[in-house]
């Protein structure tokens, strides 16, 4: 596989004006993307995703560490490695707003060095790809939030760069739309062997469309894996256990002790533990506090999880595998 953008040890502090508190905000990211690829760069509030982002598109000054896109680096070439980049930044669309939505298209076209026939068929192309075709003459502030989103990234399509950075592409969307830009996304990759990064808080969009993500925590990677990875990883290892009666003070303490991230929930009839297992041999353990005073096992079921709940145990700590790394 080829590698398109590669970011080692990125570092970047920042100065608060008024107290002068020094903020680390990234704090030696490194992470490879290949060409062909969509990534989600994940991470809860503050853990340096638009730092990274501005870094990776030249908005921002990176205090230490290299970029480099398509073998070019960022550092040395500047303007030659950010050809390669394009961005559709959340609340800077690139758009101008007293245009039209082909003039737009047409504008931006102008620097891509294609002849007028060929730009006209690309354009036609894209309006059709992302259904703007019947609104081509409808000014760009005319436009609902999720058509001007459309536009936004159909423009980032034109200049023809390798690798396209998304920040929340499907924000403040309605269902319908936020759905048809997925698949727009999906299809460009495909069709046009782009690579697309996308920062995102809607984990759904991540499952549904990235391959692999990189999830980074107060400035640090703490996961790199392939999605489908991380949920067959966690699958596996979520049980939801139903007991007959309820634990007894000294097998609570145990568990605690074992498995601090247990959910134990009791009613007089019943009671239910839902554990996740480091190690499936992990289970034998349970079955041993059970034993202590022969509480019975009604059932054992598999959680399914979904992307999200694997984003807050990772974000949180409460999985022994944080760091995962790609194979
Ligand atoms: N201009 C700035 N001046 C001072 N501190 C900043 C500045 N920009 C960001 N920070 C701080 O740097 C850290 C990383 O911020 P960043 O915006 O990169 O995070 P993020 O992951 O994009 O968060 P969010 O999901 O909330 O957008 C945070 O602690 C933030 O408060």
């Amino acid at each position: 596989m080829e590698t398109i953008l590669e970011v080692n040890q990125l570092r970047k502090t920042y100065k608060k004006r008024k107290t002068k508190e020094v903020v680390q905000a990234v704090n030696g990211i490194s992470f490879k993307v290949n060409r062909g690829e969509i990534l989600g760069l994940l991470g809860p509030n503050g853990a340096g995703k638009t730092t990274t982002i501005k870094m990776i598109c030249g908005l921002l000054t990176p205090d230490d560490g290299a970029i480099v896109i398509n073998g070019v680096d960022q550092h040395k070439k500047r303007l030659k490695a950010l050809r390669h980049i394009s961005a559709v930044l959340e609340g800077n669309r690139n758009l101008y707003w007293r245009l039209s939505v082909l003039e737009n298209l047409e504008y931006f076209a102008g620097n891509r060095g294609s002849s007028r026939k060929e730009v006209a068929a690309i354009i036609d192309d894209l309006l059709i790809k992302f259904k703007l075709k019947e609104k081509e003459n409808e000014l760009v502030n005319r436009l609902s939030r999720g058509m001007q989103q459309k536009l936004a990234i159909a423009v980032a399509m034109l200049a023809e760069s390798e690798v396209i950075l998304l920040d929340e592409p499907t924000l403040g969307l309605d269902v319908e739309t936020g759905y048809e830009v997925r698949e727009i996304l999906k299809a460009i990759v495909r069709q046009y062997n782009r690579t697309i990064i996308i920062s995102s808080h809607d984990m759904d969009v991540i499952q549904d469309i990235c391959e692999r993500t990189v999830i980074i925590n107060q400035g640090n990677v703490v996961t790199d894996d392939r999605v489908e990875n991380l949920l067959k990883l966690f699958e596996v290892r979520s049980y939801a256990v139903t007991l007959g009666n309820q634990l007894d003070e000294q097998q609570k303490q145990l568990l605690t002790e074992k498995f601090p991230f247990h959910l134990y929930t009791e009613d007089s009839l019943q009671s239910t533990l839902e554990i996740d297992l480091a190690k499936s041999d992990e289970i034998y353990d349970l079955f041993d506090i059970l034993k202590l005073a022969s509480t019975p096992v009604e059932a054992i079921d598999r959680k399914s999880v979904n992307f999200e709940q694997i984003f807050m145990k990772i974000v949180k700590g409460e999985t022994s595998h944080a760091l995962t790394q790609s194979s």
